[in-house]
């Protein structure tokens, strides 16, 4: 396996490249949720690039650009065992060479609710490091995570709406033997906040118990009310592809809030038989 920090290096990489590049982008402080999109990626192809880059792009203001994890060596090691051909952890000027890009993606209108409203420019900024990651990595095919569910929609969306060529996969989300999505951002938690962080994912379970679209509201509302701690941000009920109408058949509950400074987010499938 080599690890890599520049493009030069990159582009020599994968031009020899006999069959397809796969690719799993991510921000490190690798987890077993990435360890999972890196094998789907290694059954599907005999050279994975995994990326690791914290693209400021994305972040707020207030956001936790600065205190975000880095941990390159433990990552390198997790790549390492899964079989990867490349690791990417390019520097800032490597991704930006010219300074913030004064053109970015749009997300369009699926940008602006959800994860969008709280977030001001981050999908345009994780839209944009994607593009490019896309382009430097020459990939084939493209793994993301159905935890990060809106980011994995507009992934697509830009694939389609552009015609990129690339093929993206979603992988289901991996959670902790108790229901807590994976997340890097699960270790800023302290033990207090990690039980109270439990209501998020065992709201959307006792949500998805109903098939009637205000009853698996008002189920998962109930749990997340009795955890004063979490401080709610969005529970939305949607269409499977985040449509605002959740219609009969096909459907997503997501949910985000803040556990003390943390602010996490998550999301299950369900099938509605009747939307109200
Ligand atoms: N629990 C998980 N299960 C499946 N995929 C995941 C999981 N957590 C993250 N991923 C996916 O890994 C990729 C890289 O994500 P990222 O590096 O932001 O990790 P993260 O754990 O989501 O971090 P953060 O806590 O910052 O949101 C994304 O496609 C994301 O959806
Ligand atoms: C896709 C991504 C690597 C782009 O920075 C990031 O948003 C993430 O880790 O999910
Ligand atoms: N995991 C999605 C990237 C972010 O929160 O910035």
């Amino acid at each position: 396996m080599k690890v890599i920090h520049t493009r030069g290096e990159l582009a020599r990489e994968v031009e020899a490249v006999p069959g397809a590049v796969a690719v799993v982008m991510t921000m490190g402080a690798l987890h077993e949720g990435h360890r999972r999109l890196m094998r789907e990626a290694r059954q599907r192809s005999a050279f994975v690039v995994v990326t690791i880059f914290v693209n400021p792009l994305q972040f707020g203001p207030n956001e936790d650009f600065e205190k975000y994890p880095r941990t390159l060596e433990a990552d390198v090691e997790a790549c390492r065992a899964e079989g990867v051909a490349v690791v990417f952890a390019p520097g800032r000027d490597e991704v930006y060479p010219t300074g913030a890009p004064s053109i970015t993606m749009n997300a369009g209108p699926l940008g602006e609710i959800l994860e969008g409203a709280s977030r001001a420019g981050h999908f345009a900024g994780m839209l944009t490091v994607v593009q490019k990651l896309l382009m430097l990595t020459r990939a084939d095919v493209a793994f993301f995570g159905e935890k990060d569910f809106q980011q994995l929609a507009l992934i697509r969306r830009m694939v389609h709406d552009l015609e990129l060529g690339v093929e993206i996969v979603g992988v289901p989300t991996v959670r902790e033997v108790d229901g807590l999505a994976m997340s890097s951002r699960n270790r800023y938690l302290s033990p207090e906040e990690r039980r109270a962080a439990l209501a998020l994912s065992r709201a959307l379970r006792e949500g998805a118990v109903h098939t009637e679209a205000s009853a698996v509201l008002a189920a998962a509302r109930k749990i997340l009310a009795d955890e004063p701690s979490v401080r709610v941000d969005y529970l939305a009920l949607t269409g499977a592809d985040l449509g605002d109408a959740p219609e009969a058949g096909p459907a997503r509950l997501l949910v985000a809030a803040r556990v003390g400074a943390t602010r996490l987010i998550d999301n299950v499938p369900l099938t509605l038989e009747r939307a109200v």
